[in-house]
C-alpha cells in the first residue's frame, strides 16, 4: 500500500508511504488522495493532516520513473489533470487541512503542501518548486495556489528560483505557518486549533472557499495544467528527466 488514511477522534491523517522513493506520487497515491477528498467531507471530521513516512521526504513530486513514459501533451494532460482535480478537491475540503512537512517537499510535493491551509515544516525540511530545472512549470495547480498563499513577489521568486528553500526561508517568505521540531510542537498547534469549535473552523473555511469560487480559482488551475502539459512535450523536459533517472542508476 502506498498510503494510509487514519481517523483518530475526527482528525483524518493521510500518510504517503513510499519512503524508498522519497514518497513520490504514483497512481496508488493519486487514488489515496481521491479517497481522502471524499472521506474528509464526512460530518465527524474536524481537521485533515497530510504527511509522509520517514524523516527524509514529505514528497518528491510525481514518480518520474512512471510518468517519464508520458511523452506528448496529450499523454501528459490526463495525469496532470487528474492530480489537479484531486488537489482542488483537497483545497476545498470544508475543514482546515494541515500539511505536516516531515522532510523534503519538491516539485509536485511542494504543490500538495501549498494546496493545504497550514504548513507545519520540520526544521530540517527543504521545500521548493524545482520544476523549472525540469523545463516545466508546476502542473497540479500548486503555482496558482502559491499566488493565493504568499505575497506576489515572494511567490514569483519562489517559482522562478526553482530550488529548495530552507525552513527559515520558508517562514520568512510566509509559506511556512510554523517551524516544528517535534511531536510536542505539533500537539501544541493542534491544541490551539481545538480551542475553537469545529463549526467556527468550518465557517471560516467556507469564507475562503467562497473567495476562491468567485475568483475562478479552478479555471486558473486548469490553465496552469494546460501550460504544463504543453511544456512537458518539449525535448528539454525529457532530457532533464533522463539526466535525473540516469544519475540515480550510476
Ligand atoms: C509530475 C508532476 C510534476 C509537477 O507537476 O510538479 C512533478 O512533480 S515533476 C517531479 C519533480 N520532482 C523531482 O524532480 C524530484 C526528484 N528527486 C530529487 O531531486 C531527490 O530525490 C530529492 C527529493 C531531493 C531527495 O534526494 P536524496 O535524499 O539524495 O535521494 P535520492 O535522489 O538518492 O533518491 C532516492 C531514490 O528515490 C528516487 N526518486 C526520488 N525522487 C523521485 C521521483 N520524483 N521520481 C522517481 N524516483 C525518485 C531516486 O531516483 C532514488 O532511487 P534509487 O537511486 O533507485 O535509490
Amino acid at each position: 500500500m502506498a498510503y494510509t488514511i487514519e481517523n483518530h477522534d475526527g482528525i483524518l491523517t493521510f500518510t504517503i508511504d513510499r519512503p524508498h522513493i522519497r514518497n513520490a506520487v504514483n497512481e496508488q497515491v493519486m487514488v489515496g488522495l481521491e479517497e481522502l477528498a471524499v472521506r474528509a467531507r464526512e460530518q465527524d471530521i474536524r481537521f485533515v493532516i497530510i504527511t509522509a513516512t520517514g524523516e527524509q521526504a514529505f514528497c518528491s513530486g510525481g514518480d518520474l520513473s512512471v510518468f517519464h513514459e508520458l511523452k506528448t501533451e496529450q499523454q501528459a494532460w490526463p495525469m496532470l489533470n487528474r492530480m489537479g482535480e484531486a488537489l482542488y478537491r483537497i483545497k476545498t475540503i470544508p475543514v482546515p487541512v494541515i500539511a505536516l512537512i516531515n522532510g523534503m517537499a519538491v516539485g509536485g510535493g511542494c504543490e500538495i503542501a501549498t494546496a493545504c491551509d497550514y504548513r507545519l515544516v520540520k526544521s530540517h525540511a527543504k521545500c521548493g518548486f524545482i520544476q523549472g530545472t525540469l523545463a516545466i512549470t508546476s502542473g497540479w495547480g500548486g503555482g496558482t495556489y502559491l499566488f493565493e498563499t504568499i505575497k506576489h513577489d515572494a511567490a514569483l521568486k519562489m517559482l522562478a528560483d526553482s530550488r529548495a528553500y530552507s525552513s527559515a526561508e520558508l517562514l520568512d517568505n510566509g509559506w511556512a505557518t510554523a517551524i516544528v521540531e517535534d511531536d510536542l510542537d505539533i500537539d501544541r498547534f493542534l491544541a490551539s486549533m481545538n480551542r475553537i469549535l469545529p463549526s467556527v473552523h468550518r465557517a471560516y473555511k467556507a469564507m475562503a472557499i467562497r473567495k476562491w469560487q468567485e475568483t475562478n480559482l479552478k479555471q486558473r488551475v486548469d490553465q496552469e495544467i494546460e501550460e504544463c502539459a504543453r511544456l512537458w512535450a518539449q525535448d528539454e523536459h525529457h532530457q532533464a528527466v533522463d539526466r535525473f533517472l540516469n544519475k540515480s542508476k550510476k
